[in-house]
């Protein structure tokens, strides 16, 4: 069936829909320029409100498997492809991508000039889209841009979970968390409970755990404003560290500003330098938002990291209080794993008995 594209900007843009379109979707339009790991983007709740676009020009290969889903539900609003690999080669495949995307409901428009789109966005900004079998009708007053929705409410659970069985327990307040952040904590040694953001302060005085982890998340932080107080709290007296979304609401917290890229990093290669260490490492990111650098006097906290190509603000340590927080993905997935040790040392301020700092 023909499907088409259909930017802010007016373009529009045609390609094959791959199985149906019971309705023209509404979306946040982003690319993302890793070569694998289509399976993670379509599962992160970051995604929640966007349609991404593969720069990659040959996607599915190697199918869907059970382990690599990042959340239980699909998450990015849909798929835009150039072309599409039918089957799935890879011994863990137990799906293909097409397959997939049906199952769960997930739109895929294949043959699509991903390019031009992408050069749009790139010149343009991420911008609202519509995935639609009938492009005379759209209609852009019908749509919120993604920055004024609460997104996080829509990909969090009311539940609280449990991990692993570590010594030291870590609380990881969730605003659209990734598997795989619970999977390295819990390599690492550590117990993990999930909670809602709703829910942080009761919980985490309950708990009393030895540190907190601030999940990433969809959309724009300030949606998250009433629970910046909280958040300062919470860091104040517990060894923290701050993942993507996490490391923007820390920011705005301690009295920072965040303000959104022209068009975000969605990747797997953006290199960004330690400035403690003089270390670079390859990292996976997903975001719109940065930190605003000319916001950091006198919150406490100051720049530790910097992105390479663009120079923003890639991370930030407090001058007084044991908190890290990073924009890109240390749990790389997709992507390298350099970063890893992002996590190591936070797992080393958690075990540090009282409130010195640890730093690599
Ligand atoms: N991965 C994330 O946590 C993304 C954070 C935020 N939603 C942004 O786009 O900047």
């Amino acid at each position: 069936m023909n499907g088409y594209i259909v930017l802010e900007t007016g373009e529009i843009f045609k390609g094959d829909i791959q199985g149906k379109l019971d309705k023209d979707i509404h979306a946040e339009i982003v690319f993302f320029t890793g070569m694998t790991g289509y399976q993670e983007v379509l599962s992160d709740p970051s995604f929640k409100g966007q349609m991404v676009v593969f720069t990659y020009p040959l996607i599915g290969n190697y199918g869907l498997n059970e382990g690599d889903y990042e959340s239980i539900k699909p998450q990015a609003s849909a798929l835009i492809v150039s072309e599409l690999s039918k089957g799935a080669y890879h011994y863990e495949a137990n799906h293909s991508l097409e397959n997939g995307c049906g199952n769960s409901n997930i739109p895929l428009i294949t043959n699509v000039d991903t390019r031009a789109i992408v050069k749009r966005i790139r010149e343009h900004g991420d911008m609202r889209a519509v995935m639609t079998t009938n492009p005379e009708n759209v209609d852009f007053s019908k749509s919120t841009p993604l920055d004024q929705l609460d997104v996080v409410s829509d990909v969090v659970t009311n539940e609280i979970l449990s991990f692993g069985n570590g010594k030291e327990h870590v609380v990881l307040v969730d605003f659209g968390y990734k598997k795989s952040m619970v999977d390295v904590l819990v390599k690492l040694g550590c117990q993990v409970t999930v909670v809602p953001f709703t829910k942080m302060k009761e919980q985490i005085e309950q708990l009393k755990p030895d540190g907190i982890l601030l999940s990433n998340g969809p959309g724009n932080p300030k949606q998250l404003a009433p629970y910046l107080t909280t958040i300062k709290e919470i860091a104040e007296k517990y060894p923290t560290l701050g993942i993507c979304l996490g490391h923007q609401l820390l920011a705005l917290a301690f009295g920072a500003d965040t303000e959104k890229l022209r068009f975000g990093h969605r990747g797997a290669n953006q290199p960004v330098l330690d400035k403690v260490t003089n270390k670079v490492y390859m990292t996976s990111q997903n975001h719109s938002y940065v930190v605003k650098e000319g916001s950091l006097n006198k919150t406490g906290l100051e720049p530790r990291f910097y992105n390479i190509n663009d120079g923003s603000i890639e991370g930030l340590q407090h001058q007084n209080f044991p908190i890290l927080s990073i924009q890109f993905h240390p749990e790389a997935h997709p992507g390298p794993s350099d970063s890893e040790k992002m996590f190591e040392m936070f797992v080393s301020m958690v075990k540090s008995k009282g409130r010195e700092k640890v730093y690599a």
